[in-house]
Protein backbone atom coordinates (compact mmCIF):
# COMPACT_ATOMS: atom_id res chain seq x y z
CA UNK A 1 0.00 0.00 0.00
CA UNK A 2 1.24 3.49 -0.80
CA UNK A 3 1.12 6.75 1.02
CA UNK A 4 -2.46 8.41 1.17
CA UNK A 5 -2.60 11.38 -1.18
CA UNK A 6 -2.68 15.08 0.22
CA UNK A 7 -4.92 17.45 -0.67
CA UNK A 8 -5.87 21.11 0.35
CA UNK A 9 -9.28 22.13 1.53
CA UNK A 10 -10.80 23.86 -1.11
CA UNK A 11 -9.20 22.25 -3.88
CA UNK A 12 -10.86 20.43 -6.74
CA UNK A 13 -9.92 16.83 -7.35
CA UNK A 14 -10.64 15.11 -10.35
CA UNK A 15 -10.69 11.27 -9.62
CA UNK A 16 -10.13 8.74 -12.30
CA UNK A 17 -10.96 5.33 -11.40
CA UNK A 18 -9.54 2.41 -13.64
CA UNK A 19 -8.54 -1.12 -13.87
CA UNK A 20 -5.45 0.27 -15.54
CA UNK A 21 -5.03 -3.05 -16.60
CA UNK A 22 -2.31 -2.06 -18.40
CA UNK A 23 -2.01 1.45 -17.95
CA UNK A 24 -1.73 3.26 -21.41
CA UNK A 25 -1.14 6.63 -23.17
CA UNK A 26 -4.66 6.93 -23.51
CA UNK A 27 -5.06 7.28 -20.09
CA UNK A 28 -2.17 9.87 -19.89
CA UNK A 29 -3.52 11.50 -22.76
CA UNK A 30 -7.55 12.15 -21.16
CA UNK A 31 -5.17 13.21 -17.98
CA UNK A 32 -3.77 15.77 -19.43
CA UNK A 33 -7.18 17.24 -20.69
CA UNK A 34 -9.02 16.92 -17.80
CA UNK A 35 -6.62 19.06 -15.82
CA UNK A 36 -7.29 21.80 -18.58
CA UNK A 37 -10.63 21.32 -19.90
CA UNK A 38 -12.43 21.27 -16.64
CA UNK A 39 -9.58 23.22 -14.78
CA UNK A 40 -9.14 20.62 -11.94
CA UNK A 41 -6.20 21.77 -9.45
CA UNK A 42 -4.92 17.89 -9.34
CA UNK A 43 -6.23 14.63 -10.69
CA UNK A 44 -5.70 11.30 -8.71
CA UNK A 45 -5.67 7.92 -10.97
CA UNK A 46 -7.45 5.62 -8.36
CA UNK A 47 -5.93 2.43 -9.38
CA UNK A 48 -9.25 -0.39 -8.48
CA UNK A 49 -8.61 -3.22 -6.70
CA UNK A 50 -10.62 -4.84 -9.43
CA UNK A 51 -13.82 -3.23 -11.41
CA UNK A 52 -16.98 -4.79 -9.65
CA UNK A 53 -18.76 -5.62 -13.67
CA UNK A 54 -16.05 -7.23 -14.50
CA UNK A 55 -16.02 -11.16 -14.51
CA UNK A 56 -12.18 -11.75 -14.81
CA UNK A 57 -10.04 -10.04 -12.04
CA UNK A 58 -6.92 -7.73 -13.34
CA UNK A 59 -3.47 -8.12 -13.16
CA UNK A 60 -2.13 -7.74 -9.33
CA UNK A 61 -2.39 -4.12 -8.12
CA UNK A 62 1.05 -3.72 -7.22
CA UNK A 63 2.66 -4.27 -10.99
CA UNK A 64 -0.66 -2.13 -12.38
CA UNK A 65 0.80 0.29 -9.72
CA UNK A 66 3.94 0.37 -10.59
CA UNK A 67 3.74 0.61 -14.20
CA UNK A 68 0.88 3.73 -14.00
CA UNK A 69 3.57 5.52 -11.52
CA UNK A 70 6.09 4.78 -14.15
CA UNK A 71 3.49 6.15 -17.19
CA UNK A 72 1.83 8.79 -15.87
CA UNK A 73 4.66 11.22 -14.65
CA UNK A 74 3.30 15.12 -14.26
CA UNK A 75 3.34 17.63 -11.20
CA UNK A 76 -0.50 17.72 -10.88
CA UNK A 77 -1.69 13.51 -11.07
CA UNK A 78 -1.22 11.64 -8.24
CA UNK A 79 -1.26 7.54 -8.73
CA UNK A 80 -3.30 5.91 -6.06
CA UNK A 81 -4.30 2.43 -4.36
CA UNK A 82 -6.72 4.65 -1.79
CA UNK A 83 -9.82 1.86 -2.92
CA UNK A 84 -8.17 -0.83 -1.38
CA UNK A 85 -6.53 1.03 1.75
CA UNK A 86 -10.35 1.95 2.39
CA UNK A 87 -11.61 -1.41 1.47
CA UNK A 88 -14.22 -0.12 -1.43
CA UNK A 89 -14.87 -1.06 -4.99
CA UNK A 90 -17.39 0.76 -5.71
CA UNK A 91 -17.07 3.84 -6.86
CA UNK A 92 -20.72 5.53 -4.74
CA UNK A 93 -18.74 3.49 -1.10
CA UNK A 94 -15.31 5.16 -2.79
CA UNK A 95 -16.66 8.84 -2.76
CA UNK A 96 -18.42 8.42 0.53
CA UNK A 97 -15.49 7.26 2.12
CA UNK A 98 -13.51 9.77 0.33
CA UNK A 99 -15.77 13.34 1.25
CA UNK A 100 -15.84 11.80 4.91
CA UNK A 101 -12.17 11.43 4.84
CA UNK A 102 -11.41 14.90 2.92
CA UNK A 103 -14.10 17.65 3.83
CA UNK A 104 -13.77 20.83 2.04
CA UNK A 105 -12.24 19.28 -0.63
CA UNK A 106 -14.42 19.03 -4.13
CA UNK A 107 -14.17 16.19 -6.28
CA UNK A 108 -15.02 15.28 -9.92
CA UNK A 109 -15.29 12.33 -11.48
CA UNK A 110 -13.63 11.43 -14.52
CA UNK A 111 -14.31 9.03 -17.09
CA UNK A 112 -14.16 8.05 -20.65
CA UNK A 113 -17.51 8.02 -22.65
CA UNK A 114 -17.76 4.00 -22.91
CA UNK A 115 -18.10 4.29 -18.94
CA UNK A 116 -20.96 6.94 -19.74
CA UNK A 117 -22.52 4.61 -21.64
CA UNK A 118 -23.12 2.11 -18.82
CA UNK A 119 -23.14 4.61 -15.87
CA UNK A 120 -26.58 3.46 -15.49
CA UNK A 121 -25.58 0.14 -14.70
CA UNK A 122 -23.25 0.87 -11.78
CA UNK A 123 -24.45 0.75 -8.10
CA UNK A 124 -25.91 4.04 -6.36
CA UNK A 125 -25.52 5.84 -10.07
CA UNK A 126 -28.25 8.28 -9.54
CA UNK A 127 -27.09 9.38 -5.89
CA UNK A 128 -23.40 9.89 -7.42
CA UNK A 129 -24.61 11.74 -10.38
CA UNK A 130 -26.76 13.90 -7.86
CA UNK A 131 -23.31 14.26 -5.22
CA UNK A 132 -19.97 14.84 -7.60
CA UNK A 133 -19.84 17.05 -11.18
CA UNK A 134 -19.10 14.32 -13.60
CA UNK A 135 -16.59 15.36 -16.69
CA UNK A 136 -17.19 12.72 -19.44
CA UNK A 137 -13.86 12.61 -21.90
CA UNK A 138 -14.54 11.40 -25.90
CA UNK A 139 -13.67 7.99 -26.84
CA UNK A 140 -13.28 6.73 -29.98
CA UNK A 141 -16.48 4.70 -31.22
CA UNK A 142 -18.26 5.26 -28.14
CA UNK A 143 -19.14 9.02 -27.99
CA UNK A 144 -22.82 8.22 -29.61
CA UNK A 145 -23.58 5.51 -27.42
CA UNK A 146 -22.12 8.07 -24.30
CA UNK A 147 -24.72 10.66 -25.89
CA UNK A 148 -27.64 8.08 -26.07
CA UNK A 149 -27.31 6.41 -23.08
CA UNK A 150 -30.00 6.22 -19.78
CA UNK A 151 -27.97 8.27 -17.20
CA UNK A 152 -27.43 11.18 -20.34
CA UNK A 153 -31.21 11.19 -21.11
CA UNK A 154 -32.03 10.94 -17.44
CA UNK A 155 -29.68 13.77 -16.22
CA UNK A 156 -30.25 16.01 -19.73
CA UNK A 157 -30.99 19.07 -17.60
CA UNK A 158 -27.77 18.69 -15.92
CA UNK A 159 -25.63 18.62 -18.72
CA UNK A 160 -22.85 22.05 -19.70
CA UNK A 161 -22.08 22.31 -22.42
CA UNK A 162 -18.38 21.33 -23.65
CA UNK A 163 -17.39 25.27 -24.32
CA UNK A 164 -18.38 25.44 -20.60
CA UNK A 165 -16.86 22.14 -19.18
CA UNK A 166 -14.15 24.79 -17.00
CA UNK A 167 -17.28 25.70 -14.96
CA UNK A 168 -17.47 22.23 -13.65
CA UNK A 169 -15.38 23.07 -11.43
CA UNK A 170 -17.73 25.09 -9.52
CA UNK A 171 -21.03 23.56 -10.58
CA UNK A 172 -23.56 22.04 -8.17
CA UNK A 173 -24.27 18.38 -9.10
CA UNK A 174 -26.31 17.57 -10.39
CA UNK A 175 -24.27 18.59 -13.30
CA UNK A 176 -21.95 16.94 -16.23
CA UNK A 177 -19.81 17.76 -19.62
CA UNK A 178 -18.68 15.86 -22.16
CA UNK A 179 -15.55 17.28 -23.97
CA UNK A 180 -14.72 16.33 -27.15
CA UNK A 181 -10.48 16.24 -28.10
CA UNK A 182 -8.07 14.67 -30.15
CA UNK A 183 -9.44 10.83 -29.62
CA UNK A 184 -6.53 7.89 -28.68
CA UNK A 185 -7.79 4.68 -30.01
CA UNK A 186 -5.51 3.07 -27.14
CA UNK A 187 -7.16 0.59 -24.74
CA UNK A 188 -5.85 -1.75 -22.16
CA UNK A 189 -7.95 -5.03 -24.03
CA UNK A 190 -6.49 -4.06 -27.02
CA UNK A 191 -2.83 -4.69 -25.13
CA UNK A 192 -4.13 -7.54 -23.58
CA UNK A 193 -5.18 -8.93 -26.76
CA UNK A 194 -1.18 -8.39 -28.58
CA UNK A 195 -0.52 -10.17 -25.44
CA UNK A 196 1.92 -7.14 -24.37
CA UNK A 197 0.84 -7.42 -20.96
N1 LIG B 1 -8.36 5.91 -25.14
C1 LIG B 1 -9.20 6.41 -24.22
N2 LIG B 1 -9.95 7.50 -24.49
C2 LIG B 1 -10.83 8.00 -23.57
N3 LIG B 1 -11.00 7.46 -22.33
C3 LIG B 1 -10.27 6.38 -22.00
C4 LIG B 1 -9.33 5.80 -22.92
N4 LIG B 1 -8.75 4.74 -22.32
C5 LIG B 1 -9.30 4.65 -21.10
N5 LIG B 1 -10.21 5.63 -20.89
C6 LIG B 1 -10.99 5.87 -19.67
O1 LIG B 1 -10.11 5.75 -18.57
C7 LIG B 1 -10.76 5.15 -17.46
C8 LIG B 1 -10.00 3.91 -17.03
O2 LIG B 1 -9.97 3.03 -18.15
P1 LIG B 1 -9.53 1.52 -18.05
O3 LIG B 1 -8.46 1.35 -17.05
O4 LIG B 1 -10.71 0.65 -17.99
O5 LIG B 1 -8.84 1.35 -19.50
P2 LIG B 1 -9.50 0.68 -20.76
O6 LIG B 1 -8.54 0.88 -21.88
O7 LIG B 1 -10.89 1.18 -20.93
O8 LIG B 1 -9.50 -0.83 -20.30
P3 LIG B 1 -10.34 -2.09 -20.83
O9 LIG B 1 -10.11 -2.16 -22.29
O10 LIG B 1 -9.76 -3.22 -20.04
O11 LIG B 1 -11.78 -1.79 -20.46
C9 LIG B 1 -12.17 4.83 -17.93
O12 LIG B 1 -13.02 5.91 -17.52
C10 LIG B 1 -12.06 4.81 -19.45
O13 LIG B 1 -13.26 5.20 -20.08
O1 LIG C 1 -19.50 1.35 -8.79
C1 LIG C 1 -19.79 0.61 -9.74
O2 LIG C 1 -20.82 -0.06 -9.78
C2 LIG C 1 -18.82 0.54 -10.88
C3 LIG C 1 -19.05 -0.29 -11.99
C4 LIG C 1 -18.12 -0.30 -13.01
C5 LIG C 1 -16.96 0.49 -12.94
N1 LIG C 1 -16.78 1.25 -11.85
C6 LIG C 1 -15.56 2.08 -11.76
O3 LIG C 1 -15.30 2.72 -12.98
C7 LIG C 1 -13.92 2.92 -13.13
C8 LIG C 1 -13.52 2.44 -14.51
O4 LIG C 1 -13.50 1.04 -14.52
P1 LIG C 1 -12.74 0.28 -15.67
O5 LIG C 1 -12.65 -1.14 -15.24
O6 LIG C 1 -13.56 0.51 -16.89
O7 LIG C 1 -11.39 0.90 -15.74
C9 LIG C 1 -13.26 2.19 -11.98
O8 LIG C 1 -12.94 3.14 -10.99
C10 LIG C 1 -14.34 1.25 -11.50
O9 LIG C 1 -14.25 0.95 -10.12
C11 LIG C 1 -17.67 1.31 -10.85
Amino acid sequence: MTARPVAKRGQVIGLLGGSFDPPHAGHVHISKAALKRFGLDRLWWLVSPGNPLKENGPAPLADRMQVARAMMDHPRVTVTDIEAQLGTRYTAQTLMALRRRYPGVRFVWIMGADNLAQFHRWQDWRWIMETVPIGVLARPGDRIAARMSKAAKVYARARIPGRAAHTLRRAQAPAWAFVNLPMSDQSSTAIRKRGEW
